[in-house]
Parts: structure tokens; sequence; C-alpha cells
């Protein structure tokens, strides 16, 4: 079922939240409200109106609203969080903690008034630290809150392993796990080509350096922007996971869930492989991984947590 009328809400009009708007209504998902900061009142208004000229092109019926006013999230059944700096070339998404954790503590509370029974997906970053805050500071319980880096980084291993071997995306499947940054851990063993593992027909030297550039996918994009950072994949993969709660359809996908004991980690939000379905995280998939991989995750684990104890 389409829960087509659902109001999904959207805090951070800019480049994500404003694409991510884009890209919902394209699916008719549901109507869409987008919210910005005071000072951007005319702004955002602007925005939604634009999109929402865009619909009787497109053809798609959906209500797409531009406000500051946190009253319109009332009954929202999603609620997407792009609200916070984006990093700037030579900066990591460590360096954005002070500042966007303030902003997700502002905003976490203002969606626990108005929407306490939605679900939410955090993308800010650094959006492992961020979805721990947005948990904490609602309060609502863990398979409710839930962040997106691992579909968006595995989109990008997927692209440039599809541009070498000059083969279809769709033939593709594989995952990353661990924190959304330097130290991700994409998960050879489980990448396949055409159900052939990806191992059997790329050279390991090749891997490993598609392996280097997907850790380095997003300062990649940073780089060559100059002024902001990736909005388009981003979307994708956050639309994506929203389409995944609505219809409930239960993907196995890797996204930022609470842990407590799984993979041996405790109070940490960390990328992991979960089932995504009408009730949010519905369960965390635990693989037996290998020393080396394991070794790989703890890495990754520890990262996340040192960023958090700076908070
Ligand atoms: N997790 C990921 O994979 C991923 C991918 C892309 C971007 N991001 C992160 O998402 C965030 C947004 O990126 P962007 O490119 O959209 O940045 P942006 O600057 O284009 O948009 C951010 C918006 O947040 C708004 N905002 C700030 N404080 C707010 C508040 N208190 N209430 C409501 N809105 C507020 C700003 O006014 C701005 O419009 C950044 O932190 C970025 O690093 C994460
Ligand atoms: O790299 C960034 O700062 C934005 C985002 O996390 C990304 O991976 O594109």
């Amino acid at each position: 079922m389409i829960f087509k009328r659902n109001k999904i809400g959207i805090v951070g009009a800019g480049n994500t939240g404003t694409m991510i708007a884009l890209m919902l209504a394209q699916k008719e998902l549901g109507d869409i409200v987008l919210i910005d900061r005071p000072e951007l009142e005319q702004p955002v208004k602007g925005k939604a109106l634009d999109l929402l000229e865009s619909m009787p092109i497109q053809k798609k019926d959906v209500r797409i609203l531009g406000t500051s006013d946190y009253q319109e999230l009332t009954d929202a059944s999603i609620i997407i969080i792009t609200a916070g700096m984006p990093r700037k070339p030579g900066m990591s998404r460590d360096d954005l903690i002070n500042t966007n954790s303030e902003i997700m503590q502002k905003v976490s509370k203002e969606i626990k008034r108005y929407a306490p029974n939605c679900y939410v997906i955090v993308l800010s970053n650094p959006v492992d630290v961020m979805t721990y805050t947005c948990l904490k500071t609602t309060g609502f319980p863990k398979k409710r809150v839930i962040g997106q880096s691992g579909v968006l980084d595995t989109a990008r291993f997927n692209t440039f392993i599809a541009e070498a071997l000059n083969i279809s995306v769709e033939d593709l499947t594989s995952f990353v796990l661990g924190g959304h940054g330097d130290t991700m851990v994409p998960m050879l063993r489980f990448s396949f080509v055409g159900g052939i593992p990806l191992e059997r027909i790329m050279p390991i030297e090749q891997i490993e350096e598609i392996v280097e550039r997907t850790r380095n996918g997003g300062a990649e994009i940073v780089h060559l922007l100059g002024n902001g950072s990736a909005y388009i994949a981003p979307a994708a993969a956050v639309v994506q996971m929203t389409e995944t709660i609505l219809k409930d359809k239960r993907k196995i996908i890797p996204v930022v869930a609470y842990l407590e004991g799984e993979y041996g980690y405790n109070d940490i939000c960390l990328g992991i492989p979960c089932v995504l379905g009408g009730s949010g995280v519905e369960a965390i998939i635990e693989i037996k991984l290998t020393d080396s991989e394991k070794k790989m995750l703890d890495r990754s684990a520890q990262s996340v947590q040192e960023t958090m104890n700076l908070l």
C-alpha cells in the first residue's frame, strides 16, 4: 500500500532537502512539508511553490508546503532531517559536530513536540553521531530513528565497479558497513556482479583503488563542487529509505542504527545491514565477520565513538 496523502516532513530546505522533496514528489509518496529557519521563511516558501508548480508538468498530485512553523509537522509519518552545515573543501564531516549537534537538538525537540509518533531519517553530518543525538533527544524507540550512510556509500562503490567493468549498475550487489567516514568498510566478500563474486572478476589492486575512492567519495564531490557537498545521490538514498518504510518493503539495506550489543558494540549508532520496513528498523542482521573485517569495523566504531566524545 502506498501511503499517498501521508505527510512527509523535511527539516532543512537546502540542497539535499530540496532535492529530496523533488524526488519524493516524483514518486507521489506523500504530501510534503519543507521547513527551514524563520529568517529563510520567504526562500523556503519560494522553493516549495516552485516545486509545486512543476507538478502539473510532471503529472503528480502532491501538496508541497514551505514554512518555518514546526506545527505544520503535526501528524507527519516520516520526518527527514537535513538541517545543518555541509562541509567545505579541506574539512572532515566531524568538523561539523559542534554546529550541527546544536541544530540537531533543537530540531529533534520540535519533532518530538509535534510528531511524537513519526519515523525519523537523519542525513545531517556527522551522520552516525547526529542519529545518536536525535535518538537521545527525542527519546523515540530505536527502530524509529534511522540514519543514512550505507545506501549512498554502497551506490558510490557500485558506480565505480560498473564503470570499471563497463557493465550495468543493475547487476551489482554489495554493501558498506561502519561509520560514514574514511573508515567505512566495503564488504568485498559480499560483493557480486551478476551473481559472480567480485573478487573473481576484478584484480584485487583495482578493487582496492575503488574501495579507497569510495571512502573518499564525499570529499571528491566536495572538492569538485567547491561550495557545498553532494546532494543528488544522497537525496536518492533517503528517498529509497523513505519508500522502503512507507511501502513496508522489508528490504535488507545498510542504515545507521542504534546498537545494543550487536557486533559487540553498545550505545552507539553505526551503519549496519538491517531489515527496513513499515516499523522502521525491524531487525539488525549480524553477519559473522572475518578477523580483518572485524578489525576494520572496530576501527570505524572507534572513530565514531571519538567523535561522540567531542559532544
Ligand atoms: N549522510 C549523508 O550521506 C549526507 C549526504 C549529504 C549531505 N549530508 C549532510 O546533510 C546536511 C545538509 O546538507 P545540504 O547540502 O542540504 O546543506 P545546505 O546548506 O544546502 O542545507 C542545509 C539547510 O539546513 C538549514 N538549517 C540550519 N539550521 C536549521 C534549523 N535550526 N532548522 C531548520 N533548518 C535549518 C539551513 O538554513 C539550510 O537551508 C549537511 O550536514 C551535510 O553534511 C549528509
Ligand atoms: O561528504 C560530505 O560531507 C557529504 C556526504 O556525507 C557525502 O558523503 O556526500
